[in-house]
């Protein structure tokens, strides 16, 4: 079977390959997603995150959370616990900063922590995805070990994945740590499982 890391590298350049036009189209697509999902609408805070690497840009999204009063926070790197993320209240005016991966993310200040229980939905980013829902990440296992507790015992934020549909693959090779997501939003459409 394809190794992870090469199914990793080769979806990498296909989303980064996406032409601006295209891009702008998949991040306005997510507002009817977000409009038509009656967890989404009922939502009082979410995780999301600054695209990078080619990513489902995700600014019209944050737009239309702010303006219907669902609060926002982003992922930062944990500063000492590694492969660890924090979540990080975001609003139009957060002084922000960029990771060691080159992403921005809101500056580390204590008070604007927010805990995972207090959290409703949690958009993930994903490198890959197969028919089954499971996810394939950047390969630092943060989302891995942010969802555990969702996976393993319904606790904590439920998870939606956001991608474009070419990232979609035939099979994802699975490693026991892997949380399979329950649901999938693509420009094209809304996956879900159980199907
Ligand atoms: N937009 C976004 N934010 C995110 C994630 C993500 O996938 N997307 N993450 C989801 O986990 C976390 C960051 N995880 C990442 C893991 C690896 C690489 C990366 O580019 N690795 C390099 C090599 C490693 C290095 O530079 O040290 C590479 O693979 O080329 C980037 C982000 C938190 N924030
Ligand atoms: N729940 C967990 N507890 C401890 N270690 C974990 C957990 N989940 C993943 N890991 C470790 O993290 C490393 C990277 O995992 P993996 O390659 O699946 O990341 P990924 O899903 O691609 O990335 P991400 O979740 O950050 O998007 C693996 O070595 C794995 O052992």
């Amino acid at each position: 079977m394809i190794t992870r890391q090469s199914l990793r590298n080769t979806v990498r350049q296909l989303r980064r390959e996406l032409p601006a036009e295209t891009q702008r189209q998949a991040a306005l697509s997510l507002v009817p997603h977000f409009e038509q999902h009656p967890l989404i609408r009922r939502a009082r805070r979410v995780a999301l995150y600054l695209a990078s690497d080619g990513e489902l840009d995700t600014r019209e999204a944050i737009a239309w959370c702010w303006q219907h009063d669902i609060a926002v926070c982003l992922p930062v790197l944990h500063p000492f616990s590694k492969g660890h993320l924090l979540f990080v209240d975001f609003t139009p005016t957060t002084p922000m900063s960029s990771n060691r991966f080159g992403i921005p993310e809101p500056e580390l200040n204590c008070q604007h922590i927010i805990s995972k229980a207090s959290i409703d939905i949690l958009f993930t980013p994903l490198v890959a995805f197969d028919q089954l829902g499971n996810r394939l990440g950047m390969g630092g296992g943060f989302y891995d070990r942010t969802l555990s507790s969702w996976h393993h015992h319904r606790l904590g934020p439920y998870p939606i994945g956001l991608a474009h549909d070419c990232q979609q693959v035939e099979q994802i090779p699975v490693e026991s740590w892997d949380v399979p997501l329950p649901e999938i939003l693509t420009p094209a459409r809304r996956w879900h499982w159980p199907a």
